[in-house]
């Protein structure tokens, strides 16, 4: 059997168009892979910001994970905006269940979204503790400077990603796109290895969902059997492409662009050969 791989979205809608599940799947369609949902809320906004949230109940969201795992099989997970502790709780139980994250055989970009770029909240203040605790099931996590002041408490990225790393993630992404400077510079890191990931700055206040589009392209190589710090190279590449070709709609900040993929994932194995690889079993 073949087809393109499979991915899946954990994540809230955006009405706009630009960030959130929108996003993640304009993504993996660039990439040629094939996107599922689990949607964790429905938020009222638009370029201007976040008026309304209504969340999903927690065991709708862990049943769509259930439902998209047991038939389609993704071979990549990541999250985004998860609303709130009992959506978190009801997540984790679902991802242990399936073998989504470390310990399971499907890998999981974890985007630790708390507020939307116009500074709207989009996760519950109780829910910090529920979300820190996540951290131990993600092959990656993708904070941005803001996030990684409310979850860890700097801004510094190298003293970021060792307290992420100490609260059991794999790999800690920390992006620099809310710094300053002529650079955005994002610092990949198991602990032992570092990698920055350095790409011009480009001027434009059109960076709408730039953070899901590199979380998303991330799962997307994963998807098709990268190893980590590949996929996030190859994601790195593609959301600088994707902010050089955002685009104003809409009297605030505006989306990035999602144009098809100068690496994207081979229609291929079926899902079942890329997770037997993954799990090291004879194909
Ligand atoms: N103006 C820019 N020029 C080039 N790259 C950028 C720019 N802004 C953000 N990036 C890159 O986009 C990615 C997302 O970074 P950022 O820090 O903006 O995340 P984020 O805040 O989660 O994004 P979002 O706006 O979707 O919430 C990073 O790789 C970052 O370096
Ligand atoms: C549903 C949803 N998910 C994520 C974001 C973050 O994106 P941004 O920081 O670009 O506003 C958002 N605004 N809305």
């Amino acid at each position: 059997m073949s087809g393109p791989a499979v991915a899946l979205t954990v994540a809230g809608s955006d009405s706009g168009g630009g960030a959130g599940l929108q996003a993640d799947l304009h993504t993996f369609a660039a990439f040629g892979v094939h996107g599922t949902t689990a949607v964790t809320a429905v938020t009222v906004q638009n370029t201007v910001g976040v008026t309304g949230v209504h969340e999903i109940p927690p065991q709708i969201v862990a049943d769509q994970i259930g439902a998209v795992v047991e038939d389609l099989r993704p071979t990549a997970v990541k999250t985004g905006m998860l609303a709130s502790a009992p959506i978190i709780e009801a997540i984790g139980a679902a991802f242990r269940q399936h073998g989504i994250g470390r310990g399971g055989t499907i890998p999981l970009v974890l985007d630790p979204v708390c507020a939307s770029m116009h500074g709207d909240p989009l996760l519950e203040p109780d829910a910090l503790d529920a979300l820190r605790g996540l951290f131990a099931l993600a092959t990656v996590v993708t904070p941005n400077l803001d996030e990684t002041q409310l979850l860890v408490g700097t801004r510094d990225q190298r003293d970021a990603a060792r307290a992420l790393l100490a609260l059991g993630a794999e790999h800690a992404l920390v992006k620099g796109g809310h710094g300053t400077g002529p650079r955005s510079r994002d610092l990949l890191t198991d602990g032992v290895t570092e990698i920055w990931l350095d790409a011009e700055r480009i001027e434009t206040g059109n960076t709408h969902g730039s953070g899901d589009t590199l979380a998303a392209a991330t799962a997307a190589r994963l998807a098709g059997g990268d190893s980590l710090p590949d996929a996030v190279r190859a994601a790195k590449r593609y959301v600088t492409r994707a902010v050089a070709t955002s685009y104003s709609v809409g009297a605030g900040h505006g989306p990035v662009g999602h144009p098809p993929a100068d690496e994207p994932v081979r229609a291929s194995a079926a899902g079942d050969e890329v997770v037997a690889a993954r799990a090291g079993a004879t194909p």
